[in-house]
């Protein structure tokens, strides 16, 4: 089965350079008390019927969050378009014909911008779509720190060597979070983010067909789950269709995807690692978390904050965009 290769990466280039921060932040939940007390309900006001009309759009603006803190941190560096000092990251290897959400933060931001003026930033609008959609999805709610503040640059080179592909060795995964300041805690918290949306069979393909080059089937993938994949991602085309990554219960966020894992229903070699890749501690929490979902829950909300304070720009940095596709 030619077309699919079996190294690592999104099909672009590889190499290391070190990305966000980590560690000390000054963002705070009351940042908007006083400038935008509205700000919370302008964004439900936007998801809710959102997110009624098309689930999936809650999972977007999820991972939206997750490429945009692995990229440069927390800045809303992955809203930019092109222009004339900005290559946008929507073109990088993990984003192209793949991230989406854009015009749900588009709206948000108008309408934030009618109500409070050059006040909440586009990376603030990103993090609170993000909460906000797990919490529509069933998930959990948390206080999330507030008062990042908008990029000047977008890095593709940041976006192509930071963010995870989907074929990632466990230590692969490890080290790419480790980057960013997140441990194995963290990651495999956040990689329950998977219990909502989907993924396109050009992502799992390998796994199929040819996971380690022998023209084999991962092994640790169920058979009946494996054969209905098959018939969804054929050898050759097929690979813009598109499959849950939790298929108990794609819309709704729950400890599904860890059970699935346990039995071989992790669509991702990524997922998947988090218990076969011979490292106790992920092994170990895929089965607490599977067994918990409160605990799950707790986990995930806590390294959401972390992750969300990825290399703020706060302060005098950055700038507080006024339409979020483009530099002031
Ligand atoms: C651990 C490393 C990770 C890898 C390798 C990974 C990889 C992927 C891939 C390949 C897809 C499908 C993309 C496509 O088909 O075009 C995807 C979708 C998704 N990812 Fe991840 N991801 C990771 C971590 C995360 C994290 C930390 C979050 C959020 C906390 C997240 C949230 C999502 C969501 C919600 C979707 C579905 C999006 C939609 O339906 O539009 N992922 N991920
Ligand atoms: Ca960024």
């Amino acid at each position: 089965h030619p077309g699919f290769g079996f190294g690592f990466g999104w099909g672009g280039g590889s190499g290391g350079s070190t990305g966000g921060g980590g560690g000390y932040s000054s963002l705070f939940p009351q940042f908007y008390q006083f400038t935008c007390p509205q700000v919370d309900e302008i964004i439900l006001s936007v998801l809710e019927p959102t997110i009624a009309r098309n689930p999936r759009m809650a999972a977007s603006l999820l991972r939206l969050h997750f490429h945009d803190c692995f990229a440069q941190g927390c800045d809303a560096s992955v809203l930019l378009d092109n222009g004339a000092s900005i290559v946008s990251e929507k073109r990088s290897f993990p984003n192209i014909n793949s991230l989406r959400g854009f015009e749900v933060i588009d709206e948000i931001k108008e309408k934030l911008e009618e109500a409070c003026p050059g006040v909440v930033s586009c990376a603030d609008v990103v993090a609170l779509a993000a909460r906000g959609s797990v919490m529509l999805s069933g998930g959990p709610n948390w206080e999330l720190p507030l008062g990042r503040r908008d990029s000047k640059t977008a890095s593709v080179s940041l976006s192509n060597n930071n963010i995870p592909p989907p074929n990632s060795t466990i230590q692969n995964l490890i080290t790419l979070f480790q980057r960013q300041g997140l441990n194995e805690v963290d990651l495999v918290a956040l990689s329950g983010g998977h219990t909502i949306g989907v993924a396109r069979c050009f992502t799992f393909k390998q796994r199929l067909y040819n996971q380690n080059g022998n023209n084999q089937p991962d092994e640790t993938l169920e058979r009946t789950y494996s054969n209905e994949l098959r018939s969804m991602c054929p050898p050759s085309g097929g690979d813009n269709n598109i499959t849950p990554l939790d298929l108990a219960s794609p819309a709704r966020f729950d400890n599904a995807y860890f059970k699935l894992i346990l039995w071989g229903k992790g669509l991702l070699t990524s997922d998947e690692v988090l218990l076969t890749g011979r490292v106790r501690k992920t092994m170990e929490l895929v089965k607490a978390y599977a067994d918990d979902e409160a605990l799950f829950f707790e986990q995930f909300a806590k390294s959401m904050v972390k992750m969300g304070n990825l290399g703020p720009l706060t302060g005098s940095n950055g700038e507080v965009r006024k339409n979020c596709r483009r530099v002031n």
